[in-house]
């Protein structure tokens, strides 16, 4: 097969920062994916529904005229955030989803819940409106193994979450293992999980043998090979409850190239290309099209795109780093020649 015509894709799990760095990474996006649920957690994150739309409105600006990409915004969940604004965040057109990040848990994560039993009553008016909740899925107590982050958030935190809300909807973000595969595949249809290109592609020994690879820190980080196998066997399966969500997080090149080094995974310029090779060393190209433009719509109870992406077998190389304004940043697999190109792509670095 030399080519794959697959309706254009969404992304389920971006950040697109703000300021300088916004108008840098926008564009890889928004020449992939008609849409992406853009990540609250800038600095201060995204709390209020006005803060929203004009986070979106900065978006919007930053778009070549003629470009049709669609952000669909996210609030914050904070200890403090209340039923009438997750209310009034349901009633906004342009907001599908609250993020729960548990305090300390991730990147600018510091003003994140700090115990989710303050939430109950936002956590109700969320299930009762339809408004899903997304999960960046690790507990951050100190003696928890970092490794355990996320097997432990199941048992604790999303297991019981999901059984006093029996009508909330969940989105599992960017899961990492075998464990959380397997609890979304036997969960209730209103679970679903994104999973992103690195998790499908590495293991924690392309981060940790042979020197450390601080371009391969993400979190929840990497884990181990059967993992890796889970994850894609579940990307693959055809199960409408695992669907793309790229995780696609700029960090300037110093603050990753540092002792204490940014954890995040910048995917957006080569995301659906990635996809479609892992989706092809499968044997499951087939697939594609369910995982990255056709599940995660239907879960989010939105219309399917009409419009249609082509991939084409051409080797291209990804270059070693990208232009961000005063800084540069080096994408995830920089400099590895990939195999899919998208029809029309103009490289910009
Ligand atoms: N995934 C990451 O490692 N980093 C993300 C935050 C997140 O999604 O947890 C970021 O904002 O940089
Ligand atoms: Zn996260
Ligand atoms: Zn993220």
């Amino acid at each position: 097969m030399d080519q794959i015509t697959i309706r254009r894709p969404d992304d389920w799990h971006l950040h697109l920062r703000d300021g300088a760095v916004l108008e840098h990474v926008v564009p890889h996006t928004a020449r992939r994916f008609a849409r992406a649920i853009v990540m609250p957690n800038l600095v201060p994150p995204v709390t209020t529904v006005s803060a929203a739309l004009a986070y979106r409105q900065r978006i919007l600006d930053t778009l070549p005229p003629g470009t049709d990409f669609k952000p669909l915004m996210t609030l914050y969940l904070t200890d403090n955030t209340s039923p009438e604004t997750a209310t009034e965040a349901a009633a906004s057109e342009h907001i599908h989803g609250v993020k729960l990040y548990p305090a300390g848990a991730t990147t600018n994560s510091d003003a994140g819940v700090t115990d989710l039993a303050r939430c109950e009553d936002t956590l109700a008016a969320m299930a009762e409106h339809g408004l899903p909740l997304l999960l960046h899925g690790e507990v951050t107590h100190g003696d928890v193994d970092i490794f355990d982050r996320e097997s432990r958030f199941i048992d604790q935190t999303l297991e019981p979450l999901l059984q006093r809300h029996p009508s909330l909807r969940v989105v599992f973000e960017h899961i990492t293992t075998a464990q959380a595969a397997e609890f979304v595949a036997s969960g209730p249809d209103r679970l679903a999980a994104t999973i992103t290109p690195q998790h499908l592609l590495y293991n924690r020994n392309h981060m940790l043998v042979g020197g450390i690879r601080p371009h391969y820190y993400c979190l929840p980080i990497l884990k181990r090979e059967r993992d890796r196998e889970a994850l894609l066997d579940a990307a693959t399966s055809g199960n409408p409850r695992f669907f793309l969500g790229t995780d696609s997080a700029p960090h300037a090149r110093g603050a990753k190239e540092s002792a204490c080094g940014c954890a995040g995974c910048f995917s957006a310029c080569a995301a659906i290309e990635l996809y479609a090779e892992i989706f092809e060393d499968a044997g499951r190209l087939d697939r594609l099209e369910g995982f990255a433009s056709i599940h995660g719509a239907d879960f989010y109870q939105l219309p399917r795109n009409e419009e249609l992406i082509t991939l084409r077998r051409q080797d291209w190389t990804l270059p070693g780093e990208y232009n961000l304004g005063n800084d540069t940043i080096v994408p995830l697999a920089a400099g590895q020649t990939l195999r899919w190109r998208l029809d029309g792509q103009q490289d910009t670095p």
